[in-house]
């Protein structure tokens, strides 16, 4: 059953529409992932849903509720880790977990919370001594610390070491786990890769494409990709007619083909047929990587 529900959702600064007709539903218990290049609209829509924005247009309901009109409410079962938060500089990491624990009617104890994060051993430091890191993990505890059924991470690991940031995934799928629902902007492919059940790529305020990480893939950029350096030009002709094959890019003497495991059986008979060596052949599954650049790639300009 959809926990959140946006549909028809609009918003303009200034008379410029910035979200254009926005519509997903994410599933209770479901890592629902936010992509997009800068500016598509991700953070606003996302501010609408947290009631933190007037639509101009269109409805939004987080488990039935209106965001705007059921804030109170609202801010008992969604927890928020904002883009750029801060807090008071002199405030401890205890302080800030005992005050925001003490909103909550129902909140998660803090010193599970802090262990988890890693913030143990930082518990009477003040806020403005923190880590970028640092900081990053004590706003994700503060998102978490009310309990909530529904938590939105804008930009989560931004900022987290290689390390932080594999921990920091799989404490979000604990939570995921645990049952409540995560939405999750981005703009790291291998995040949304490893982390969401399904993906909303928005460009220019709409939604561009909408579905699980592996269905993006295939849909876009085609599933395999087939690259190398021919030992001699191939012709164009020679290259027209290979089955499923979706993108052909010729670059520096080297080839790249995105298909599928057909193409690249193809591109292999062909090959040997011409009696052409294909040099550091590499035949690789196409990533989210692949599928977000075709999927924003700018075609009006
Ligand atoms: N309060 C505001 N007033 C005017 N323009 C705004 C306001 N907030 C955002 N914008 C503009 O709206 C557009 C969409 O911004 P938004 O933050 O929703 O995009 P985003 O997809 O989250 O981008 P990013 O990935 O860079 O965070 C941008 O062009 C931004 O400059």
């Amino acid at each position: 059953m959809p926990i959140i529900e946006v549909s028809g959702l609009r918003k303009a600064y200034g008379g410029r529409p910035v979200v254009d007709g926005v519509a997903f539903t994410v599933e209770e218990g479901e890592i629902f992932g936010i992509l997009g290049p800068n500016g598509a609209g991700k953070t606003t829509t996302v501010e609408c849903i947290e009631g933190l924005r007037e639509p101009d247009a269109g409805a939004v309901r987080v488990a039935g509720l209106d965001p705007r009109a059921d804030r109170n409410a609202l801010t008992r079962i969604l927890g928020v880790q904002l883009q750029e938060s801060e807090l008071q500089e002199k405030l401890t990491v205890r302080e800030a977990l005992e005050l925001y624990s003490a909103c909550y009617p129902n909140p998660v104890g803090w010193r599970e919370l802090a262990e988890r994060l890693g913030l143990t051993g930082r518990l009477t430091a003040r806020f403005g001594k923190l880590s970028g890191g640092q900081k990053q993990r004590l706003f994700i505890a503060l998102a978490l610390i009310g309990n909530p059924r529904v938590v939105v991470l804008d930009e989560l690991t931004t900022g987290l070491d290689p390390r932080a940031r594999r921990d920091t995934w799989t404490l979000i799928e604990e939570v995921r786990d645990s049952g409540v629902t995560v939405l999750l902007v981005t703009h790291f492919m291998e995040e949304a890769q490893r982390l969401c059940d399904r993906i909303a790529v928005i460009k220019r305020g709409r939604v561009a494409a909408l579905d699980t990480p592996a269905g993006l893939i295939r849909h876009s950029a085609g599933g395999t990709v087939i690259s190398f350096a021919p030992s001699r030009p191939l012709a164009d002709g020679d290259l027209a007619g290979l089955p499923e094959a979706r993108t052909l890019e010729r670059r520096n003497g080297r080839l790249t083909i995105h298909g599928t495991d057909t193409t690249a059986g193809a591109v292999i008979s062909l090959l040997a047929r011409h009696q052409i060596t294909p040099h550091q052949l590499r035949v690789t599954d196409a990533t989210l990587d692949d599928a977000f650049l075709e999927l924003t790639e700018d075609r009006e300009n």
